[in-house]
C-alpha cells in the first residue's frame, strides 16, 4: 500500500464469459455494496461482447466496468477491432492496454501500448498500463531493465495518477500459481515508483500501481499489504465472485 493512495482490485476477464456469467457480476457489485467499498475501489474488465450489460448491472453498485483493449484509433477500417470511444460508449470508466498476452500473443510493442493509452485518454477512459518481465528475463536479472524500458515506451509523458494505472505483471506468475517473493514484489515496485518519478514527476507519487499475475484469496493479504502494492488486476479469481471479493476482504487485515 502507500499512504493516500485508495487501493484498486480490478478484475480482467480475458476471453472468458456468456451472458451466464453475469450473476457472478451481480455477487461482486453486491458484494462491494455490503461495506467492501470503504476499503477499496473495485472495477471488472469484461469482454466487449458483456461490457454494456455489465456496466448496466454495475451501475447500481460501487463497482465499475472496463474493457480489456482497445484500437488507437477511434473509428474506421479496423476490422473486429473496437476503439476507445466504443468502449467507452458501452460504459466502461477504464480500460487495460499492453497486457503481456496481446504483447505476446499479438506482437504489440511498447510504441502500440503508448498509442493505445493516448487512445484511452481521448475518449475519457483511465488507461491501466501493463507491464512485467517474462521468465527468462528474470533469469537473466534483466527485471528492473525490462521494466524502465516498457515504462519508457509504454507510458505517454502526459500520464497523471488520474488518467493512468501501472499493473506490474510477472508474465511467469500470469495463470501459473507462482507468485513472486514479497521482497522481489517490493522491489519491483519501489523501482517502478522511481523510474515513474523520473519520467513523470510529481504525478508519479498518487499513481496507482497495481500487482497481478496469480493473485488469489490465499495470497491477497501478503501480495497487496507490499509497500507501493496499491492493489491487484486480478485474472482466474476475478471469474468467481467469491474469490474476487475476498481477495477484497484482504484490505480489511492489511494495516
Ligand atoms: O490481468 C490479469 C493477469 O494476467 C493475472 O492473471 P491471473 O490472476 O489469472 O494470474
Amino acid at each position: 500500500m502507500t499512504p493516500g493512495i485508495r487501493p484498486l482490485v480490478a478484475g480482467n476477464w480475458k476471453m472468458n464469459g456468456t451472458s451466464a456469467s453475469l450473476n457472478e457480476l451481480r455477487s461482486i457489485g453486491n458484494g462491494f455494496m455490503s461495506g467492501l467499498d470503504a476499503e477499496t475501489e473495485a472495477l471488472v474488465c469484461v469482454p466487449a461482447t458483456l461490457l454494456q450489460r455489465a456496466a448496466e448491472i454495475l451501475s447500481r453498485t460501487p463497482v465499475r466496468a472496463g474493457g480489456e483493449d482497445c484500437h488507437p484509433k477511434e473509428s474506421g477500417a479496423f476490422t473486429g477491432e473496437i476503439s476507445a470511444e466504443m468502449l467507452k460508449d458501452a460504459g466502461a470508466s477504464h480500460v487495460i492496454v499492453g497486457h503481456s498476452e496481446r504483447r505476446e500473443l499479438f506482437g504489440e510493442d511498447d510504441a502500440m501500448v503508448h498509442a493505445k493509452a493516448s487512445a484511452a485518454w481521448r475518449a475519457g477512459l483511465v488507461a491501466i498500463i501493463c507491464i512485467g518481465e517474462m521468465r527468462a528475463e528474470r533469469e537473466a536479472g534483466a527485471t528492473l531493465d525490462v521494466l524502465s524500458r516498457q515504462l519508457e515506451g509504454s507510458v505517454p509523458t502526459s500520464a497523471t495518477a488520474a488518467n493512468t494505472i501501472i499493473a506490474y505483471e510477472p508474465v511467469w506468475a500470469i495463470g501459473t500459481g507462482l507468485t513472486p517473493t514479497a521482497a522481489d514484489v517490493a522491489e519491483a515496485h519501489a523501482h517502478i515508483r522511481g523510474k515513474l518519478t523520473g519520467l513523470l514527476g510529481d504525478a508519479a507519487a498518487r499513481m496507482r500501481i497495481l500487482y497481478g499475475g496469480s493473485v488469489k484469496p490465499s495470497n491477497a493479504v501478503e501480495l497487496l499489504g507490499v509497500e507501493n502494492v496499491d492493489g491487484a488486476l486480478v485474472g482466474g479469481a476475478s471469474l468467481k465472485a467469491a474469490d474476487f471479493l475476498a481477495i477484497a476482504e484482504a484490505y480489511m487485515n492489511i494495516s
